[in-house]
């Protein structure tokens, strides 16, 4: 298979090397010296499938790019989320490809899953207050990050008590009703992602932690192995269902 890179970053490196390992072929790249958004409209077309790790700002005019050339797309770009909507009209509208996930590493689709159960059993015990915690090196652009953003989605989606996430640093106190999800850059942390439980009694965490960026990657080149061929918008997980679950 021929990958197209849009962002040749941390991430697009790491792509790259995982799909040269598995004899796929790089072919064009994109970066701030080779804007996709300034390439002409053909820039793709020598490409059976995208992969983009670019920056969070450019994500929705590359979106849009992937749709109407009709090329599967994969995103590992993050930081877009709210316009989830207006994505999903055009990737409808376009019968195109498109698979998101702001995490594309194996242990997060699990770690979802047990905080999914976790939050599941909280909302009948009231004592346990909640909270999301990350930790990522200090390039990152976006916080908090797409993960804890999903993961704070998850435990919301769950518990009653909690009406909506706050991910300010707090200069009074927080709301009770807020799920507080925060964010620490510092050095070169690959990704910490913790949702932790909270009584008066004790406290129940978990945890993942990325130990490089080479679980991301392999994530990203199993979706683009699994995508084309495929018309809709989906998510890792729509992906680790469809293997796992059958
Ligand atoms: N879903 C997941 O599993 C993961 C998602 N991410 C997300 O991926 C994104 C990138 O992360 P990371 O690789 O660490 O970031 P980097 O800063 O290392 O890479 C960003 C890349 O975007 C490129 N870029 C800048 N301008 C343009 C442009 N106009 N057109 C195309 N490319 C451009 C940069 O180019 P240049 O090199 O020339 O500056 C660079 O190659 C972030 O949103 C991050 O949150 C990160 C890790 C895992
Ligand atoms: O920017 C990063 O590095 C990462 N970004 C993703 C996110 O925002 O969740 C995933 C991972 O934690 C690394």
């Amino acid at each position: 298979m021929t990958i197209a890179l849009v962002g040749t970053g941390q991430m697009g490196t790491a792509v790259a090397d995982a799909a040269r390992a598995a004899e796929h072929t790089i072919g064009p790249t994109f970066d701030a010296d080779m804007p996709l958004t300034e390439a002409p409209p053909d820039a793709l077309s020598s490409a059976d499938l995208v992969v983009d790790f670019s920056l969070p700002a450019l994500a929705l005019d590359h979106i849009e790019r992937y749709v109407e050339a009709g090329v599967p797309a994969v995103v590992g770009t993050t930081g877009w989320y709210d316009a989830l909507d207006r994505v999903r009209a055009q990737v409808e509208a376009h019968e195109a490809a498109l698979l998101y996930a702001p995490n594309f590493s194996i242990g997060v689709a699990v770690l979802r899953r047990a905080v999914q159960s976790a939050s599941t059993l909280m909302n009948a015990l009231p004592d346990y207050d909640a909270f999301v915690h990350e930790v990522h090196h200090r390039k990152k652009v976006d916080s908090p990050s797409g993960t804890a953003q999903m993961l704070g989605e998850v435990v919301l989606n769950a518990l009653d008590r909690k009406t909506h996430i706050d991910p300010e640093a707090q200069h009074s106190r927080i709301d009770p009703d807020a799920l507080h999800v925060t964010s620490t850059r510092a050095g070169a942390v690959f990704g910490e992602h913790t949702v932790a439980f909270d009584s008066p009694y004790d406290q129940i965490r978990l945890s993942h932690a990325a130990k490089s960026r080479a679980g991301f990657a392999a994530g990203a080149l199993a979706a683009a192995e699994w995508l084309p061929g495929r018309t809709g918008l989906y998510t890792l997980n729509d992906m680790l269902d469809h293997l796992l679950d059958g």
